[in-house]
């Protein structure tokens, strides 16, 4: 995995960084760098999450999901980091078991998922943290009842993946339910690299020690300098771009296979570095579709945007056929790759030529491998930038205000968040 910073110069783009803005920063990032090894080393809360290439066990992993034999399907049930890392995997990569994500609580969509599927063929896997997340449990709970209605021991083709404590917990040892363990001081959005992101790769037949590998090869890269780190150039740039003004990131993968892979970058960034006013709004992108929708924007409005290009260097092409018609020969013994290829380039270069700053990441190959570089090293960017911008990267109490608000409206306790929801404005034009 490389990342190349070119065109974030102010040599390539005049809203860039000069080279000594970097060298300077780059005194930062070895100080930095110092405070991460020490939370690294003391396995402080969040700092623990950069240690899962060696703290993982993928044999327990294995062990635990080896009873389901041959499944059709497995369906995770969680919300946030507790879904989006395991997606992010599990929608790069082929494989013939299916896998689905209930992460939210549309009734349409949940009847709709459960309609389609043979439960006694499908795994369940409910993931939380905390083991109270009222959308997960509540999702569990209707499948459940689904697979009751349809005649399945339900009991026998679920596993939990929970911390510590919590409902969920409780449920699983009442039932007697299989139980992969959250490391403790893991946060759910740096948690793809544990049970929590791994357990369904593994159902569906991945190479979960090649995940590991892959991180463990970008761990080693961690260094005192922002010019020897994918991760922290990465980092590092981001940060020195939001102080200029770019203060929205839009992730633009090249690649169908890492759409999720945008979503799970926007949960990591957001709720990492949005705080104390300060932050990077992550945007979704996906080339070359966007550049046909949202690429005006980011050429010609305003100058508040990184744009983050990732591609593959290598994977299977489709030959375009030849073609008679005058207007579309150039097209004809191309291949669909190339022109992936050739817009990718023009992207960058049509962003540059209009000042606007992008980076270039690029992998080997959407494999395991690969994706636990990225991955690992997405997550090593935003500790970075998280202590560059001096704010706590591994809490988010914004959410958590959100969560006792919904809590206390349902009757699930009495919390003081729920009363400003009664205190709502109205201005209603009919
Ligand atoms: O894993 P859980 O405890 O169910 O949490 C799932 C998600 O819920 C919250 O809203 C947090 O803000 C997220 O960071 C977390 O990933």
């Amino acid at each position: 995995m490389q990342v190349d910073l070119g065109n974030v110069l102010d040599t390539a783009s005049a809203h860039g960084v000069s080279r000594e803005t970097l060298e300077r920063l780059d005194g930062r990032v070895a100080d930095a760098h110092d405070r991460i090894e020490q939370g690294r080393e003391d396995n402080e809360h969040g700092y623990e999450a950069l240690n899962l290439p060696s703290t993982t066990d993928p044999d327990a992993i294995r062990e635990a999901v080896s009873r389901f034999d041959d499944p059709d399907a497995v369906i995770t049930v969680g919300i946030g980091g507790s879904a989006l890392g395991a997606a992010t995997l599990t929608d790069a990569l082929d494989s013939d078991v299916d896998a689905y994500y209930l992460d939210n609580v549309d009734p349409e969509a949940v009847d709709s998922l459960l309609d389609s599927l043979d439960l006694s063929q499908t795994v369940v896997n409910v993931v939380s943290r905390s083991g109270t997340t009222a959308e997960t449990l509540a999702n569990f709970l209707v499948v459940r009842e689904a697979m009751a209605d349809a005649g399945v021991d339900w009991a026998d083709r679920t596993f939990v993946t929970t911390g510590e404590e919590g409902n969920l917990r409780d449920l699983a040892e009442k039932h007697d339910l299989p139980l992969l363990p959250v490391p403790d001081g893991v946060p759910g959005r740096f948690s793809v690299l544990s049970t929590v992101g791994l357990a369904a790769a593994a159902i569906c037949g991945h190479d979960i020690e090649a995940i590991l590998d892959g991180a463990a090869a970008q761990e080693a890269r961690l260094s005192d300098s922002l010019f020897d780190s994918p991760a922290y150039a990465y980092g590092a740039v981001s940060f020195a771009l939001a102080e200029r003004g770019m203060l929205q990131n839009a992730m633009m993968p090249y690649a169908e296979s890492l759409e999720t892979f945008s979503e799970w970058f926007a949960q990591l960034w957001a709720e990492s570095l949005g705080k104390d006013g300060l932050g990077q709004t992550p945007l979704r992108a996906l080339g070359a579709t966007d550049q046909h929708s949202q690429l005006q924007l980011y050429r010609a409005g305003p100058r508040d945007k990184l744009v983050t290009l990732v591609r593959a260097t290598e994977r299977d092409d489709v030959d375009i056929p030849e073609t008679d018609l005058d207007g579309l020969a150039y097209l004809g013994g191309s291949s669909l790759g190339e022109l992936l290829d050739a817009e990718f380039e023009a992207t960058e270069a049509s962003l540059v030529a209009a000042d606007r700053p992008n980076v270039r990441i690029e992998l080997e190959r959407v494999d395991e491998y690969s994706l636990g570089e990225l991955l690992y090293a997405m997550e090593a960017a935003c500790v970075l930038y998280g202590e560059l911008a001096n704010v706590d990267t591994f809490v988010q109490p914004a959410v958590e205000w959100g969560k006792r608000a919904a809590r206390g409206l349902l009757g699930g306790g009495d919390f003081e968040e729920a009363d400003a929801v009664a205190d709502k404005e109205r201005l209603v034009v009919e």
